[in-house]
């Protein structure tokens, strides 16, 4: 495989200046990109549309992401000192606005998403042939490949199926490669370069051609999504185009039903007692439906699919809700929260289903996607008691008695840490407080290296604790039933701690930014998101499960939590910054836009670790993909973006089977039995039993890794299609086929195809999950236990260009002239300046409430120190001379 290692670079090396030359001779300027460029522009994500849209855009554009935030700051302020009665105002008029303004996005991205189909359908583009023989890389290649409609590329049948017997082949022939292709079957897109230069579902990237960078910004519509970080970490990376990740309810079933086309012969024959969902469209349809023109398209973009899922959510909560029962119909939200109901038959319906939005993911005890799939009765009732308990709160904090509060117990409540005493009387506030302030203390005081602001906002002063207080950190008394208290202590920081450097990248609801601790000089990215547009977007149960998550996790591969904490209108999650950023940027930086098999086991093995992890934890990802996975200074990889992941319910203890040479964990047992049925990920990478939405297991992380690695090695995912709808039927019927690359094993395919089995009971990893995985041929010679010391193939490195604090300020100054930056900066002033909420501050009745304000321990804290190192700065990454020198991954791979 070394061999192939090298040849394989050299090889591509080679392709790559033929193409180049080749494309200055003959290739139409811009042809496949643009189709490429349009085919993606039907599909953006939310973010990107909203970035890309200023009109109409009162959700917040790349310009304003946090519309709200001052206006309602300044009716906080009008409405009194009471911060309960603040919030809940706050909460009522940004839930008028926030109706309004998810009708209009919408309403506009469906336009979008037509328009984005006509130009798309009408384009007669071509696409270069590639160069070399598919055959047999020795040929020599034609001088000039004739053009080709790209269409016709991409359907041709130059991808080759494996079959069933061709891993026992590959052994019955000593390894030695068996030619599948015909010399007839039209060039392989991976190998040659040329065909696969702007795969289906990559990035365009301006490198090979300097005709790309003819500013042809019609060709990369969708840029948008970094827009507002100019300045920032995602702008080095403008060409990025693949949809984003879908957060949404099943289109294929809400809006098309399963199309025959899709299914299987067996699949047509069981029929609808495969598809059970196929029947649900009703019940998925949506309350905005009416203003909601995306249900005429066929092309729904991923943007459209995130309405729908915020309204189904809405949807399953009205259904159910008992609360809503009571209300009479006429009565609209308005009235409802202020106690004065008046009739209004016009708005009522649409409102009151809309209302539970403020209601769902209130607290983690309720699981997404209600997590009742299976329409038991123990699910609706969750739903039932979690609705009345927020009617319970909403109506309290009008001053409206209400049905007394039931409390579902937290998912992973924990006993108290240790046994040890905790904290004196003082020092443990009652839980019934909740506008006073909290028994609080002097952090500094107790000598544990806090950072006391010097306001005196962040820690009011207080008698020192006792000397009892001493012996273990303090922890809040939430804090203290949480699982992951033992390596957390009450909140050290807060907002006013950081000093910005620069943004990182933005999300659907939140910016992340690289930030420098003032007191300790560390760095850390520090992921701020606003509570107003979680509330209207439907997320503040993601939130918590990405924080339960990034608390409970202790791993080398998973992003580390140093702190998180919540002001009034922010929450803050400061994380360990992977100066490599995402490995979907590492891969467009290479020339192929993929790497070879040996370095795609390295990512797949740490991939899987970190998958066996979270399984073992019970969680399940859900959204693995290139651009989830960052990269550590060391190289190695780091999983982050918990938003989709979902822990199963009532996880189980796993099982050690084998001896001790070969200890082998079944994982899957941890979340055995528990199925959900969201319909969640990225579009290219979804599993088919998410599509047809039959609920689904651990499996679909086995499913995703399989696309990754494919990806990893060929530089495009295997079932991408025009649209859509094309993709998910790809993925519901095609097999998975490879380009005929002859430097790609046979085990390396034959993992993928078994961890693309369509069917998930016979996936790699049904039987005993990761342990499955781990077992397969194709990792035969990893060494699991030393993951960690390995030398990995990529390394980030501050490239020359990098820049350093004080440049970044004077750009700054340059950019605050202009109103647009004049305005981010005063949002982003207020993420920095705001104080913080303790646990104790912050109501039951809170939205919020479930969100921990804590610390690591500071032993555990091995951040980057700011200065001490090219830790910012612009990042190139070099192949890794240990690595390729010594050989290191033979080395350190089993022989
Ligand atoms: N720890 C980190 N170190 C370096 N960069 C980071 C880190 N966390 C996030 N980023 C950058 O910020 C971007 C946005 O982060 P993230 O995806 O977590 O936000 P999000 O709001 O959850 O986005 P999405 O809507 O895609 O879920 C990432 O793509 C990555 O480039």
């Amino acid at each position: 495989m070394a061999g192939h290692h090298h040849e394989h670079g050299h090889e591509l090396q080679h392709v790559h200046e033929q193409e180049h030359e080749h494309d200055l001779l003959q290739r139409p300027p811009t042809g496949s990109e643009r189709t490429r460029s349009i085919s993606f522009s039907k599909l953006l994500t939310r973010s990107w549309k909203r970035s890309g849209s200023s009109s109409n855009n009162v959700s917040g554009s790349s310009v304003n992401l946090y519309p709200d935030a001052e206006t309602s700051k300044e009716s906080d302020h009008n409405s009194g000192s009471d911060g309960q009665s603040s919030r809940f105002s706050k909460l009522k008029s940004m839930f008028q606005s926030g109706n309004n303004s998810k009708n209009a996005s919408a309403h506009n991205s469906s336009q979008s998403s037509l328009e984005g189909d006509s130009t798309s359908s009408s384009s007669k583009l071509k696409y270069v042939k590639p160069i070399s023989s598919p055959v047999n890389a020795a040929s020599p290649s034609p001088p000039l490949s004739p053009t080709i409609p790209e269409k016709d590329i991409l359907q041709t049948p130059r991808m080759v199926h494996i079959d069933e017997h061709e891993h026992e082949r590959e052994h019955s022939c000593g390894g030695s490669p068996i030619l599948l292709s015909s010399p007839s079957l039209s060039p392989t897109i991976a190998r040659a370069g040329t065909g696969r230069k702007r795969s289906p579902s990559t990035p365009i990237m301006p490198s090979h051609n300097s005709k790309d960078n003819s500013g042809n910004s019609a060709a990369r519509p969708n840029n948008h999504r970094h827009h507002s970080s100019s300045q920032g970490f995602s702008s080095n990376n403008p060409f990025r185009e693949r949809n984003g990740t879908v957060r949404g309810s099943n289109p294929y079933f809400a809006y098309q039903g399963l199309p025959t086309h899709a299914l299987s012969s067996h699949e047509l024959e069981e029929g609808s007692q495969l598809y059970p969902n196929a029947g649900a469209i009703h019940f998925l349809s949506t309350p905005t439906s009416k203003t909601n023109s995306l249900t005429n398209g066929r092309n729904l973009s991923n943007l459209s699919l995130n309405e729908i899922k915020e309204n189904e959510e809405m949807q399953q909560f009205s259904n159910e809700d008992s609360f809503f029962h009571d209300i009479p119909k006429d009565v609209s939200l308005k009235d409802t929260l202020n106690g004065s109901p008046t009739r209004d038959s016009s708005k009522s319906p649409e409102i009151a289903q809309s209302f539970p939005s403020i209601v769902v993911g209130y607290s983690n005890e309720f699981d997404e996607d209600s997590d009742n799939e299976d329409g038991n009765e123990e699910g609706e009732q969750e739903i039932k008691t979690k609705s009345k308990s927020k009617h319970t709160s909403l109506t309290k904090s009008n001053g409206k008695s209400a049905h007394p509060r039931t409390k579902v117990p937290l998912r992973r409540a924990a006993s108290e840490p240790n046994g040890l005493p905790l904290v004196s009387p003082a020092s443990a506030p009652s839980s019934t407080s909740t506008t006073k302030k909290p028994d609080s203390f002097k952090i500094n005081d107790i000598g544990l290296g806090g950072s006391a602001h010097p306001s005196g906002l962040l820690f009011p002063q207080e008698p020192p604790p006792k000397i009892l207080d001493l012996q273990e950190p303090r922890r809040s008394r939430r804090l203290r039933t949480k699982s992951f208290s033992n390596k957390f202590q009450d909140i050290m920081v807060g907002p006013q701690s950081f000093e910005k450097i620069r943004l990182l990248g933005q999300g659907d609801v939140g910016k992340v930014f690289l930030v420098r601790e003032k007191k300790t000089n560390r760095v850390y990215a520090l992921k701020v998101l606003s509570k107003d547009e979680m509330i209207k977007r439907n997320k503040i149960k993601r939130v918590l499960t990405e924080q339960e998550i990034l608390a409970t996790s202790n791993h080398p591969f998973i992003v580390t939590l140093y702190h998180s904490f919540q002001s009034e209108d922010y929450l803050y999650l400061c994380m360990e910054y992977c100066m490599g950023g995402e490995f979907f940027r590492a891969l467009q930086t290479r020339e192929t836009k993929c790497i070879c098999e040996d370095d795609a086991k390295f990512y797949a093995s740490e991939v899987t670790a970190a998958l066996e992890y979270l399984h073992l934890l019970g969680f399940i990802y859900r959204d693995l993909k290139p651009e989830n996975i960052l990269l550590h200074q060391s190289g190695h990889i780091m999983l982050s973006d918990f938003d989709l992941s979902i822990q199963a319910k009532d996880s189980k203890i796993p099982v050690v089977k084998g001896s001790a040479q070969s200890t082998l964990v079944d994982t899957k047992i941890c979340s055995d039995g528990f199925r959900t049925n969201s319909f969640v990920g990225t579009e290219e990478y979804i599993a088919p039993e998410v599509i047809r939405g039959n609920g689904h297991t651990a499996a679909v992380d086995w499913w995703t890794l399989g696309i990754l690695v494919y990806e990893m090695l060929f530089g495009f995912t295997p079932f991408k299609g025009d649209n859509t709808n094309e993709t998910f039927t790809n993925i519901l019927k095609n097999e998975v086929s490879f380009p005929n690359n002859n430097e790609i094993s046979r085990t390396c395919k034959d993992l993928i195809k078994k961890l693309l089995t369509k069917n998930e009971s016979k996936r790699l990893g049904c039987k005993m999950g990761a342990a499955d995985v781990k077992k397969h041929p194709f990792f035969k010679k990893v060494q699991w236990s030393l993951l960690r010391n390995q030398e990995p193939p990529l390394i980030p490195v501050l490239s020359e260009d990098g820049y350093d604090f004080a440049k970044l300020s004077s750009n700054k100054k340059r950019q605050t002239s202009q109103d647009i930056h004049k305005h981010l900066d005063e949002q982003e002033k207020n993420m920095f300046e705001e104080r913080v909420e303790y646990d104790d501050e912050v109501s039951e009745d809170d939205p919020f409430h479930d969100f921990n304000s804590m610390s690591l321990m500071e032993q555990d804290n091995n951040s980057m120190i700011y200065g001490n190192t090219n830790s910012y700065g612009k990042i190139a990454y070099t192949p890794n001379s240990n690595r390729s020198r010594s050989n290191s991954h033979r080395t350190f791979f089993k022989r």
